[in-house]
């Protein structure tokens, strides 16, 4: 089938390096990548962040895990798509490249955790989010009450890793096996924003006050949640004309939940789902990154100068947003 051709043909590439495709720089786009690139560039990730190696992992099976996690993105999605997924594992294969603190915090069944959890932490995406999904009574909010999407995302992910010819975790023992799971459960779930504004209080204060213990689990799984966080949100950070594609590409997809509220429930969208607002946007812009991405990247930027990229790409379109906000 063309599946298995397409499974055979990722097996029997040769994988360029990472610097070839260059996705150890925080600037990464995909923009105009081969879809069959973004797979080796996935698989490349994993070889490089001995993963492969370390947990013993069917090469085979790999492939065709990479294959079915990107399957099981919808590109009928203008923003939470395949790209999405590769841009936001590939800003935390960045950070874990360039920072050799997070080795030594790190084991690496937790950088397996935080690769799996990033690739898959959108996956199945409609478009639409939890309170969208919450209030058209949709299946999915019977079934998982609230973070319905991101519970949704957990599902399918252990679904994938639990298909036969896809179970790259095979080889793990049993106690690897569970904790692996829970860690990828734990950081999915983290991507949901309302947790995020809830869990990043404690993080900053720790920051804060440099009182972080990296011995403590409870603190490894907040950074690996805040962590998680960075990476997802990590376009804000990119250059400008990278940043204004994105841009545009979320505000399709708000506007379009917004265009559905308006029509099917007769209510008002909220300021960034609201075509008529589409003028704001720059302001709108301006507010997100100030209330919602810079203290994130400040603060992991005190923790580690390496990650300070992420802070200094925001501030830098902080200062574009501005700029259209006048
Ligand atoms: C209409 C949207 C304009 C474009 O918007 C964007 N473009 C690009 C990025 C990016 C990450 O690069 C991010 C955004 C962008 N994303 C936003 C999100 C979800 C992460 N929220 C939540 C929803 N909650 C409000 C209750 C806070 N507000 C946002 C915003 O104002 N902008
Ligand atoms: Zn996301």
């Amino acid at each position: 089938t063309a599946a298995e051709q397409e499974i055979q043909a990722l097996q029997e590439a040769t994988i360029p390096s990472a610097e070839s495709l260059n996705i150890i720089d925080f600037n990464f786009s995909d923009f105009g990548l081969p879809e069959d690139m973004t797979t080796q560039a996935t698989i490349r990730m994993f070889l490089d962040l001995k993963l492969v190696q370390e947990f013993n992992i069917d090469y085979k099976s790999l492939c065709q895990w990479v294959l079915t996690v990107r399957r099981g993105y919808r590109n009928n999605v203008p923003y939470h798509n395949w790209s999405h997924a590769l841009c936001t594992a590939q800003s935390m294969f960045a950070m874990l490249m360039s920072t050799d603190q997070l080795h030594n915090i790190f084991s690496r069944l937790e950088i397996l955790a935080l690769m799996i959890a990033t690739l898959n932490h959108d996956i199945d995406h409609r478009g639409v989010n939890n309170s969208y999904i919450e209030r058209t009574k949709q299946p999915l909010a019977q079934l998982y009450g609230h973070s319905s999407l991101e519970n949704h995302h957990y599902n399918l992910c252990l679904f994938i890793l639990n298909n036969t010819g896809s179970q790259i975790l095979r080889s793990l023992s049993s106690e690897d096996h569970r904790n692996v799971l829970h860690m990828v459960k734990r950081a999915i779930l983290a991507t949901d924003l309302n947790v995020y504004m809830q869990r990043r209080k404690e993080f900053f204060s720790l920051v804060e006050k440099n009182r972080m213990k990296w011995k403590c689990e409870k603190q490894k799984d907040l950074l690996r949640s805040m962590l998680m966080t960075a990476s997802d949100l990590s376009a804000i950070a990119k250059p400008w004309p990278e940043q204004k594609r994105i841009a545009n590409l979320v505000a399709m997809e708000f506007f379009a939940q917004g265009d559905k509220e308006r029509e099917e429930f007769k209510i008002r969208p909220i300021d960034i789902m609201n075509r008529e607002n589409s003028t704001r946007l720059p302001h709108m812009q301006v507010e997100y990154i100030d209330e919602i991405c810079y203290p994130l990247y400040k603060a992991v930027s005190q923790l580690f100068d390496a990650c300070s990229p992420l802070r200094d790409g925001c501030v830098k379109n902080r200062e574009n947003w501005l700029h259209f906000a006048e």
